[in-house]
């Protein structure tokens, strides 16, 4: 009897011609497949299942004899088969298999049967079973009959071997399980101790970014936003040939200078950002390019364009040559290099577009077809404020081979001419936009940026190049649309208002890209031969003119350590003219308080003039002030004489120092006071000064000041009431500046 050991479940499965017995561990996990050729069972497809199932479930002993029905007698293709990894194993004590239930139902078996039906029925059933042996025997052939090399060698055990593999199985599936919640919780610890740290490090990491961004472009727009690089292309063959020479000189220690030779052999000097001989290729031409191409993955817009007359080198240095590429091509290699090294931080996409302005209209050059090249486009402001073109394909790219391959063929479709000058000559500005789509993985910032590369059309005058009909329209157009160009980066450059972007298709497509926070490259190609003197001074003029105006002497800083300390100095002087303004404001205002004290001072001695003439008058009778007042300075007779003697307005000097003698100098402003006298006061005032409703003392080391009237006596009494109010408490005192105001029969007069 053949016998199944099944410690798990199991599922049927049919698979065409084949049934196949799928044991399977708890949720279905597949453990075996136990193919089995026209396996059939006794009983209907849904009892089999179950029967199956059940036996198995059990645990019991599963003879396959039991499921199989008879088959067609023998034929080896179609015998019962099992896999070799087949877990179903003859019973090797098995003598004979055990026959399938009949198929007959039983309302049949009941029935009686007449001796020839039962005959045949016999035979049918003996070939059935005849058919079975045979299937058994071959099982057994096939299961039993070990390999040659394996002849002799004892059968193992093999049910006995699955149970031990079945234990251990789910002795790991338990140690499995066991080590997946040890490695959850761990992934739990770890999420919790180190969630802070990466907030921390994400936000160190964005801040360094950001840092990096600002710093890279604050370099780029010390070197200045607008730069402008000269390249000189070698002699031609044809130039050597008709004996042209080189008007070009370089000078090797100054790579940012170069001299034209003028016919009459004197030389203009021509100072640039980078000049390029023809001995430079183009790996040195792209070094210098790189960092403005490398602000683009920043988020900035780029412009690069090559100006100059035709044969000038532009396509060259722009498109370059299969064997020698050149900006376009390596720019985008350079992108998909660093986009590639920033993928774990940073999501990049690239499309790609390809353009042409030609006489003033825009043509798609990645169209492919006639119809399609030949659709007018137009330039349209998209909602985030950028020039867009509606219908311009633009193709997403994933790698340079795609670009190149998009390029190639968008250059079979550009406006070439012949003219004089060259034989294969750009009859229109060809751009190629790069717009790059970023995405932060670490804080999930977006950016939209885009790389304009313009190969601009030959910019030589109409005159040099004998053109007509055709020709010469275009060429208007060229002259027209670069005009234009060089008008807006004049207006750029000094910054004026307003920016005529939209004089030209050219300049109003690349509105977003020129301009503010954008970096702008132009190569001012120039030819070597004495030929092409005229032009080349005309380009050169053109691009000093783009770049003097821009880096005027502040702003163009080659020497960073230099531009720093100037920048110092320039700070240092900032302050002291701000501390010059402080210094001179608080000189104004003192000089102010020295005039009005100047006034103060006239006026008082005035006053005092004033009160000294009656003084002069009773002269006689004047009594210096004894006792408490003997402090004061005691007046020299000599000197009252003297003024007695003097006129009434007598000379301010001999005044003075008359009243220096009679007035004491003060120890502090304390000593000065100003004593108003309440309504109480009055009364201790003889009748002559009840009439003044207020009365002021000015005490000045106790000397006082009164009424020019009867000074003795009012001095007298003056003194008195003041000792007696100051004894009493009933006199005011008050500090008034560096005067004091005295209120005499109702008159203010001031006193020092
Ligand atoms: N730096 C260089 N080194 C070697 N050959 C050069 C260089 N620059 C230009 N040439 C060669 O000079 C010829 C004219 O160059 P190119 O076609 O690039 O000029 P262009 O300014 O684009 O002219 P056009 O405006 O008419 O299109 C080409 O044969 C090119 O290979």
């Amino acid at each position: 009897m053949t016998k199944i050991e099944v410690y798990n479940d199991f599922l049927f499965k049919k698979k065409n011609r084949t049934q196949e017995l799928l044991i399977c561990k708890g949720d279905f996990e597949l453990e075996k497949i136990l193919t089995v050729h026209h396996l059939s069972f006794s009983n209907g497809p849904h009892e089999r299942n179950s029967n199956f199932e059940t036996a198995i479930k059990a645990n019991a002993p599963v003879s396959t004899s039991r499921y199989l029905k008879t088959l067609p007698a023998q034929p080896s293709s179609r015998r019962l088969s099992l896999d070799r990894h087949s877990a179903i194993i003859p019973d090797p004590m098995e003598e004979a298999p055990i026959s399938p239930p009949s198929p007959r139902s039983p309302v049949q078996e009941d029935a009686p049967m007449a001796p020839g039906e039962a005959s045949a029925q016999e035979e049918k059933e003996n070939t059935k079973q005849e058919s079975i042996d045979n299937i058994v025997q071959a099982i057994r052939d096939e299961c039993l009959v070990p390999s040659p090399i394996l002849k002799g060698v004892p059968l193992p055990d093999v049910p006995s071997a699955l149970l031990l593999i079945g234990r251990k199985y789910n002795t790991l599936t338990e140690a499995n399980q066991g080590l997946r919640e040890e490695c959850e919780h761990l992934r739990k610890k770890c999420a919790e101790e180190c969630e802070p740290k990466y907030d921390i490090l994400k936000k160190k990491y964005t801040d360094e970014r950001e840092e990096r961004k600002r710093l890279y472009n604050e370099v780029i727009e010390l070197k200045g936003n607008i730069r402008v690089y000269c390249r000189c292309r070698p002699l031609s063959l044809e130039e050597i040939a008709k004996g042209s020479s080189c008007v070009v000189d370089f000078d090797p220690a100054h790579d940012t200078e170069l001299r034209i030779i003028c016919t009459d052999s004197s030389k203009k000097q021509f100072k640039f950002d980078h000049i390029f001989g023809h001995k430079d290729d183009q790996d040195a031409v792209f070094k210098e390019t790189l960092p403005i191409v490398k602000s683009v993955l920043d988020g900035f817009n780029v412009c690069i364009f090559a100006y100059g007359q035709t044969g000038s080198g532009k396509t060259f240095t722009m498109e370059g040559i299969p064997e020698n590429r050149g900006v376009n091509y390596r720019a985008l290699d350079e992108l998909f290099k660093i986009s590639g090294q920033r993928s774990s931080l940073m999501r990049y996409e690239f499309y790609v577009s390809m353009l042409e302005v030609y006489n003033e209209k825009i043509r798609d050059l990645l169209a492919d077809s006639p119809d399609q090249l030949s659709k007018r486009l137009d330039i349209k402001q998209a909602s985030d404020g950028t020039q867009d073109v509606p219908g311009l394909l633009e193709p997403q790219v994933g790698s340079i081979d795609e670009v190149w391959e998009i390029l190639t063929n968008g250059g079979r479709n550009r406006s070439v001419g012949s003219t004089n000058a060259n034989e294969l000559s750009s009859r229109s500005h060809s751009l190629v936009r790069v717009t790059i789509k970023g995405e932060s993985f670490v804080d999930g910032q977006k950016f939209t940026s885009r790389l304009w590369l313009v190969d601009l059309a030959g910019s030589e005058r109409l005159g040099k190049i004998e053109v007509e009909g055709e020709r010469l329209k275009e060429s208007q157009f060229i002259n027209k649309s670069l005009s234009a160009l060089g008008d807006v980066i004049s207006a750029l450059a000094s910054k004026n208002p307003h920016i005529p972007y939209r004089n030209s298709k050219l300049t109003h497509l690349l509105q977003s890209s020129l301009g503010g926070d954008c970096k702008t490259l132009m190569f001012a190609q120039i030819s070597p031969s004495s030929a092409d003197l005229g032009e080349t001074l005309c380009s050169l003029n053109f691009a000093s003119r783009v770049r003097g105006i821009e880096h005027g002497p502040v702003r163009k800083q080659t020497d960073f350590a230099e531009s720093f300390k100037l920048k110092q100095m320039a700070d240092k002087l900032l302050q002291s003219e701000k501390e010059n303004i402080r210094l001179n404001e608080s000189l104004q205002l003192m000089q102010l308080k020295y005039a009005s004290r100047e006034n103060v001072f006239k006026t008082l001695q005035d006053k005092f003039s004033h009160l000294m003439i009656p003084k002069r008058r009773s002269l006689a009778s004047f009594t210096p002030i004894r006792g408490s007042l003997g402090a004061a300075t005691t007046p020299d007779k000599s000197n009252f004489s003297t003024l007695a003697s003097s006129s009434k307005y007598r000379s301010p000097s001999r005044f003075q120092a008359f009243s220096k003698s009679m007035i004491p100098t003060f120890s502090s402003p304390h000593q000065r006071l100003r004593l108003t006298s309440s309504p109480t006061n009055a009364e201790h005032l003889d009748g002559a000064h009840q009439t003044t409703n207020k009365l002021c003392f000015s005490v000045q080391k106790r000397v006082i000041v009164s009424s020019p009237a009867r000074p003795k006596q009012f001095m007298h009494q003056g003194h008195t009431m003041f000792n007696q109010v100051l004894r009493g408490g009933n006199l005011v005192g008050r500090l008034q500046g560096t005067a004091q105001r005295v209120l005499c029969k109702n008159k203010r007069r001031s006193v020092i």
